[in-house]
């Protein structure tokens, strides 16, 4: 039997098995096994399927974002309205075919953004190009999904199912758990609280499922049997992801109304431009980038082009920020100025650990080389002494002057 057609069957089981306490354990078991075939299925098409060909797009920017959604929603439409780029837009399903890069360019900053053709349900099982489609997804900073307003809203839960199914969670932490696995020593399981969603029963019965024998836990939240596997699974992609329904011009007031209270959600209209900005001032805060302003000594600072850190990119730190200007800057780092909202007096003395925020502007101090200025040191003293001596002699002539005169 094929891997798909065990999940087929698992799925099958779990849907027919009533919830009850006498099949609690029973389920969750179930759900170990699929989450383990799932991994299976993944690693199984990412060596050995087709790796997504004319799909893979150079990185480029301070950001990547990409459009997620099913087909003809007006992914293509919004990324020619807000990078310029022209992406062919029609109303036929799967316009689209492959990934289509643009920029936006915003704050300074420039955002890559990423066309995608439509995916539907059962992509992550290989249906269209589903696959290639979640393989771009993973690579980006914040996902869009693009919504259609004029449709039914649960549209929004099967794409989320889908790429649950794949291992992407939109929107959460990761689950507060510590897992260290181990070679001997069995198994040690703590938690900080009562756990009221399940028992030592069944963390050993998932245990058991993957063939874990020794291992320490440590439950620091009352947590799930999903959040156990996912941090066993240890494969888990947690996104940010903004829900974008656009097309609101087929919608009524009341209906706009309720979609813009919904959480992580924007309404928008590609026709009409209705709420582009709004859009991208969300997609701006979404993504945390932290905009640095260079400043050389003596000079204005640099506002036209900054340095963009995120903490989704590696961090925010001077530290993050002395590597993104050039490899060696940090070992002839010795501290840095900062002005602005990160530092405490107008400059403030920083070290490598200091976390910078948007619009700071920083100065870079370098060591001083202790050889050259040694030498430097050394010429400047004679430089004052022979000053010095010269200022000597004169005023003992100008005495000498004024005796004789004196004299006469
Ligand atoms: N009413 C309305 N129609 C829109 C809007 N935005 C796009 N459309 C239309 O929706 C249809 C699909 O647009 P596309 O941009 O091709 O959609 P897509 O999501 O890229 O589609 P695929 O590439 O096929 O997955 C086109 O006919 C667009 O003109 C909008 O704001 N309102
Ligand atoms: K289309
Ligand atoms: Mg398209």
């Amino acid at each position: 039997m094929g891997i798909l057609e065990k999940i087929k069957e698992i799925e099958f089981e779990m849907g027919r098995t009533q919830k009850n306490k006498a099949t609690e354990y029973h389920l969750g078991q179930l759900k170990a096994k699929l989450a383990k075939l799932r991994t299976q299925l993944q690693e199984g098409t990412s060596k050995t399927g087709p790796a997504g060909e004319g799909f893979e797009v150079q990185k480029y920017g301070d950001g990547r974002v990409a459009l997620i959604g099913f087909p003809s929603v007006g992914k293509s439409t919004l990324l020619t309205e807000l990078t310029g780029t022209a992406s062919e837009a029609a109303g036929y399903e799967f316009t689209t075919l492959t990934c289509i890069p643009g920029v936006i360019h915003y704050n300074d900053a420039k955002i890559q953004l990423l066309d995608l053709p439509g995916i539907i349900e059962g992509a992550a099982e290989g249906k269209g190009r589903g696959r290639q489609v979640i393989a771009v997804c993973k690579s980006a900073d914040l996902l869009l999904m693009v919504l259609d307003a004029g449709k039914p809203h649960y549209h929004r839960e099967i794409l989320t199912r889908e790429l649950e199914s794949v291992g992407i969670r939109l929107n959460r932490k990761p689950p507060n758990i510590t897992y260290k696995k181990k070679k001997t020593g069995g198994i040690t399981v703590n938690s900080m609280l009562k756990l009221t969603h399940m028992d030592d029963k069944m963390v050993q019965r998932i245990l058991q499922e993957y063939k874990i024998h020794n291992c320490d836990l440590l439950f620091k939240e009352d947590s799930t049997v999903d959040d156990l596997i996912d941090v066993i699974e240890g494969n888990r992609r947690y996104m940010k992801c903004l829900y974008v329904f656009n097309k609101i011009d087929v919608c009524s007031i009341e209906e706009v109304d309720e979609i813009a209270r919904l959480p992580n959600t924007i309404p928008i209209s590609c026709y009409h431009k209705m709420n582009l900005d709004g859009l991208l001032a969300r997609i701006w805060d979404m993504m945390g980038l932290v905009r640095v302003y260079t400043k050389k000594v003596g000079h204005k600072p640099d506002f036209g082009d900054p340095v963009v850190l995120s903490e989704d990119r590696g961090g925010t730190t001077i530290k993050h920020f002395c590597e993104m200007i050039h490899k060696s800057l940090l070992q002839e780092l010795q501290y840095a100025l900062v002005w602005g909202t990160s530092s405490k007096h107008m400059p403030q003395r920083c070290g490598t650990s200091h976390k910078l925020e948007d619009e700071d502007v920083v100065q870079i101090v370098k060591k001083k080389v202790q050889t050259g200025d040694d030498g430097k040191g050394r010429f400047a003293q004679a430089a004052k002494e022979y000053v010095r001596t010269v200022d000597r002699v004169k005023k003992a002539a100008l005495k000498t002057t004024l005796w004789w005169c004196a004299c006469l």
